[in-house]
């Protein structure tokens, strides 16, 4: 007998690409951290985006901003990190990118090296309780805070990518899509490349940034956050769609986030269509699993549903995802063995 979608989908392993730690804080955490800080007056609407309802990608980012005033102490970023792993684990994520902008709080006394490192005591705790997940680093650079800041932040990165054990692997580049331009942040970007970190940047989130596009795409980076109007149908263009084919770059794609955040109108007008259909490396992601009220399960299920995908071809899907990660080529081997054993107890 055929198993239920929603087991299906969930007993799928997984590989999740594109997290943003402070997005993707669960409800249960949100009102675990609002009982340490009462005065805040925290609602669920100030924190999350329910089923049917969208915001404008503006509101979106006023959601990071109380988040953010949550998770000010060494011992929040560390609870928050902690459960976050555990919650993409029990949702059958077997390898995990995590992401997030390193913070200084002066009240707290916490300060970027800080951040960063409750971050990687939070992944080598969860290895060490033997949590069924393998987890790595991306330091995300905030493009409103400028190229000073872009640039401190590469070396912070850089620092950790040589002293964390392989935990560090990238460097992404996110934030407010329509404030501060590429340009500024190239000479960051191309140094983070050089040394070593790979690069998962945001790019066309928003229409009409061809040409910020096109010169990140110089780079090139090693895989494109969103890209949802590269295509000339949406107002990209064919040279923007030829370079991202011919330098295979891999696009994480996530489909709740794009509708709840309205830079897409429907499900089915998604870009995963165009994509998928071209036969390039798409990887589907959750972004912000908590403001978004999502997981990685649904978002499968949902690209499943709206594209008619089989369940052998979502299958495929998840395994393709193993080629695009950053870790080195020895844990792609680990990964790929994990699929096929899991695929060998499936079909007993
Ligand atoms: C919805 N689409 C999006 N587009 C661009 N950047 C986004 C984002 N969603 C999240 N972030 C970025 O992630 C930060 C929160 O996590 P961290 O504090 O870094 O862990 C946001 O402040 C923003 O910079
Ligand atoms: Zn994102």
């Amino acid at each position: 007998m055929e198993i239920e979608a929603e087991d299906f989908y969930r007993q799928l392993p997984k590989v999740e690409l594109h997290a943003h730690l402070n997005g993707s804080v669960s409800f249960q955490t949100i009102e675990k951290l609002s009982r340490r800080k009462p005065h805040l007056n925290i609602e669920r609407s100030m924190t999350a985006i329910g089923k049917g309802q969208r915001r404008s990608l503006d509101e979106c980012f006023e959601v990071f901003k109380v988040i953010h005033q949550l998770v000010d102490a060494e011992e929040e970023i560390l609870m928050v990190a902690t459960d976050v792993i555990k919650e993409f684990a029990a949702d059958g994520v077997k390898y995990l990118e995590l992401r997030s902008t390193p913070r200084e709080e002066k009240n707290t006394g916490l300060t970027k090296r800080l951040y960063v490192e409750t971050i990687l005591k939070a992944i080598q705790q969860c290895k060490k309780e033997e949590v069924d997940i393998d987890v790595r680093f991306l330091v995300a650079i905030d493009r409103r805070n400028g190229a000073e800041v872009a640039m401190e932040t590469v070396k912070l990165a850089e620092e950790y990518m040589l002293s964390s054990d392989g935990l560090v692997v990238g460097l992404d580049l996110s934030g407010d899509p329509t404030v501060g331009h590429g340009k500024d942040l190239l000479p960051a970007l191309q140094k983070a490349k050089n040394c070593g970190l790979k690069l998962s940047l945001h790019l066309s989130e928003v229409p009409s940034q061809l040409e910020e596009t096109d010169l990140l795409l110089s780079l090139p980076p090693d895989r494109i956050g969103h890209g949802t109007f590269l295509h000339p149908e949406v107002g990209g263009s064919q040279n923007l769609v030829d370079k991202v084919v011919q330098n295979n770059i891999p696009l994480e794609l996530c489909l709740t986030s794009n509708v709840k955040g309205q830079t897409v109108p429907c499900y089915s007008n998604h870009h995963f269509k165009y994509w998928y259909q071209l036969g390039h490396p798409c990887v589907i992601c959750t972004d912000d699993k908590g403001v978004f009220s999502t997981d990685l399960s649904q978002e499968y299920q949902l690209a499943a549903s709206t594209f008619s995908l089989s369940r052998e071809a979502v299958w495929t899907l998840s395994q393709q995802a193993i080629d695009c990660i950053f870790a080195p080529d020895a844990v792609k081997q680990q990964l790929r063995q994990k699929w096929a054993d899991v695929q060998s107890q499936v079909s007993e």
